[in-house]
């Protein structure tokens, strides 16, 4: 396998490619911190290039806090999008292939089918719309791209619903849950692996690709799930997204298409409530 440098490699997916490449003894990956491998800092990411010379680039660097984008849009566009530009200008310079990590937030969130590559993407959040304009900035600069859009992550590490739930169920006897978005939650240790699988790959099937685990659920069914297999009695109350009001709106359906990420690279994606068990016991072991 050849070179690869991971932006946001203190986050949650990053943090899953450092576990991945402990446990397989992987040292092909390049991790720098947040400072030294700061997206905004133009001089220092080329210093890293050329000094790394990598092969693959994978941009987990994002600013993902969805409400507070609404009011901070400054920051989230910075991050978002010149940021992805600014390691997409690189990847150009350098020959670099970069895997641009994207989101199902991207649509609107009104059809009622799964979303294909080729949908329409019409964001309704700043989050969504910066993550988009990230992906536009990316398809401009450089040509050796792979942009997966993935949805609902979770793991063992870094904040995240699955940790939300489990932290809020220890002091509360119910909780509302909206139970009309509907969406997959993905664990980020499969993601992490399906990433590696196209970088192991060698493929030059660039373009973007939907990658979240099989299934479908509602933010309700995800936290019933999540409660269930962790034997918690609290008890989960369906509501409407009109009774549970946020900064950001949210798609009410981002169900994604896989079909061109299984078929082009051979992948067999794990069901969403599998996952979930997975990742738990791992949660688990933790504590
Ligand atoms: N989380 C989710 O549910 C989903 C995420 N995605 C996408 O997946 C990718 C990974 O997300 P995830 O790991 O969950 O997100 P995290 O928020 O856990 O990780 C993002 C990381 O990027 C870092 N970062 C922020 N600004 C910069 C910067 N200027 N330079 C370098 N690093 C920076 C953050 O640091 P700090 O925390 O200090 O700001 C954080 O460590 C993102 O592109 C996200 O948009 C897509 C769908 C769902
Ligand atoms: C905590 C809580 C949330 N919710 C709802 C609000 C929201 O619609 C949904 C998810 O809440 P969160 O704010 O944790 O998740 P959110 O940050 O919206 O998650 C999104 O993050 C970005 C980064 C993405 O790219 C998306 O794919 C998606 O994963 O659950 C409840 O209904 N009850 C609750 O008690």
């Amino acid at each position: 396998m050849s070179n690869t440098i991971v932006f946001g490699a203190s986050g949650q997916l990053g943090q899953c490619f450092k576990r991945i490449s402990a446990e397989m003894n992987l040292d092909i990956f390049i991790f720098p911190d947040e400072t030294e491998g700061n997206i905004l800092d133009v001089e220092g990411l080329e210093r890293l290039f050329q000094f790394h010379r990598p092969v693959y680039a994978i941009n987990c660097a994002a600013y993902t806090a969805v409400d507070k984008a609404e009011t901070d849009v400054e920051l989230a566009t910075k991050v978002n999008v010149e940021g992805a530009k600014n390691i997409a200008d690189l990847c150009s310079k350098f020959n670099v292939t970069l895997i641009q990590v994207s989101t199902d937030f991207v649509f609107k969130g009104d059809k009622a089918s799964p979303l294909k590559e080729e949908d329409e993407a019409s964001p309704i959040s700043v989050y969504g719309q910066t993550k988009l304009d990230g992906e536009r900035a990316v398809i401009e600069a450089t040509d050796k791209y792979f942009i997966i859009r993935t949805a609902w992550l979770y793991s063992e590490f870094a904040n995240n619903f699955v940790k939300t739930m489990l932290k809020l169920a220890s002091t509360r006897n119910e909780l509302k849950v909206i139970a009309d978005q509907a969406g997959t939650p993905t664990y980020a240790i499969d993601l992490a692996e399906c990433i590696i699988s196209i970088i192991t790959s060698g493929s030059t099937a660039y373009g973007i690709y939907h990658y979240s685990n099989e299934g479908i659920a509602s933010w309700y069914d995800f936290t019933k799930a999540i409660f269930d297999l962790s034997d918690i009695s609290t008890r989960v109350i369906p509501i409407p997204t009109s009774e549970y009001p946020t900064p950001a709106v949210r798609p009410a359906y981002s169900v994604m298409d896989k079909t061109k990420i299984k078929t082009t690279f051979g992948l067999q994606i794990p069901y969403w409530r599998e996952s979930l068990k997975t990742c738990l016991s791992k949660i688990n072991q933790q504590n």
